[in-house]
């Protein structure tokens, strides 16, 4: 499933290497890009200190708000979550030296295969695409063995740290969300063999864009594991489909959002639908966006969760995955709404 390598340089290249007022027709999209309702005040919270609490009666509190989070929006905001916000910053810091790298240094991860461990591109997958995207992007696989970029340095080391941290928030999370299905809190864990869970850390660079309204930065998708756990620069951006209404979300200073992903609707059997969420660039200020997925150990299969179902009442609604073959799927076509899952739904007669 390798798709050939097209040469398409980077948005910033673009951006720098001329007094752009327009954008080149081959970025221009159709979609509007307007967010039907500006205020995001109802996302949902999650207190993370609630959730690892000893405390039985806390604990209970702390996955009511996750069961609601995932149920009915499939994003939610986490506070507390222990990562520094140094750490954040700093990331978001490496991030912005790696891509004023010359171009001709990144090209050196370019990568050829989606499941390269180290790619660095721009738009989503160019040999399927009509019109890019205005994203550049750094994408790398950091566990379960962890390869980065030796430059700039010390950015490595940085990620490494914050991986390793998201990692555990994301760990706790999911066994919050498997008792929140009714399960045991280790059963998700141990179901999809998390202790050699696929995290992927993908860096998002979207630079200023001359006409903002015509341009996409990556257009409405799913993500592809179980779930994924994103940061920004404090810049607007990510915009989130919700009772058919486009939100723009603003997250709290130093908030986790986290989104429920492709695998985890599959596992719920349906109850956790995966969201659908976009990101919109503008015409005054770089936005960089970091997330990590994370997601079973890449030849786990992945079903709804057999204590999920029962033949008569809630037969499997999805059909048995590969998770190596998902992915793979996911990256080497368009990202396209809910189509890859969409593949693997069972249909009823
Ligand atoms: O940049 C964002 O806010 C969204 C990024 C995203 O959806 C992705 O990388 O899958
Ligand atoms: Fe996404």
């Amino acid at each position: 499933m390798t798709s050939p390598v097209v040469e398409v340089a980077s948005v910033k290249r673009l951006v720098e290497s001329s007094d752009v007022h327009f954008i080149p027709s081959n970025y221009v999209h159709s979609t509007t890009i307007n967010a039907d309702d500006h205020s995001s005040n109802s996302i949902p919270v999650l207190d993370f200190s609630l959730l690892i609490s000893n405390d039985p009666h806390q604990r209970a509190i702390a996955i009511h708000h996750l069961t609601q989070a995932c149920q009915d929006w499939g994003l939610f905001m986490v506070v507390n979550h222990g990562i520094p916000e140094s750490l954040m910053k700093a990331v978001i810091d490496g991030t912005c030296e790696f891509f004023n790298l010359p171009e001709e240094d990144k090209q050196e991860f370019a990568g050829k295969h989606v499941l390269d461990p180290i790619r660095c591109g721009t738009s989503f997958n160019t040999s399927k695409e009509n019109a890019f995207f205005w994203r550049d992007y750094l994408k790398v696989l950091v566990h379960p063995r962890f390869h980065f970029p030796y430059k700039p340095q010390g950015y490595s080391d940085i990620v490494w740290e914050y991986c390793e941290r998201s990692r555990q928030v994301a760990r706790k999370l999911l066994g919050g969300i498997s008792e929140s299905l009714g399960l045991e809190e280790s059963f998700l864990d141990k179901a999809l063999d998390l202790e050699l869970g696929l995290q992927t850390f993908v860096a998002n660079y979207y630079p200023r864009c001359p006409q903002p309204q015509l341009a996409m930065g990556l257009p409405a998708h799913s993500d592809q594991g179980l779930l994924t756990i994103l940061i920004n620069n404090q810049v607007e951006g990510l915009q989130l489909q919700h009772q058919g209404k486009w939100i723009q979300v603003n997250a709290l200073p130093n908030s986790l959002l986290v989104n429920t992903a492709d695998l985890l609707e599959i596992f719920s059997n349906g109850k956790y639908k995966s969201n659908v969420h976009r990101a919109v660039v503008n015409n005054k200020m770089t936005r960089i966006s970091i997330v990590t997925f994370h997601g079973p150990s890449l030849e786990t299969i992945v079903s709804p969760a057999s204590p999920l179902l029962d033949s008569d009442n809630s037969p499997a609604a999805y059909g048995p995955v590969k998770y190596r073959d998902y992915l793979e799927f996911h990256q080497s076509n368009q990202l396209d709404g809910k189509s890859c899952l969409e593949r693997i739904k069972i249909r009823k007669n």
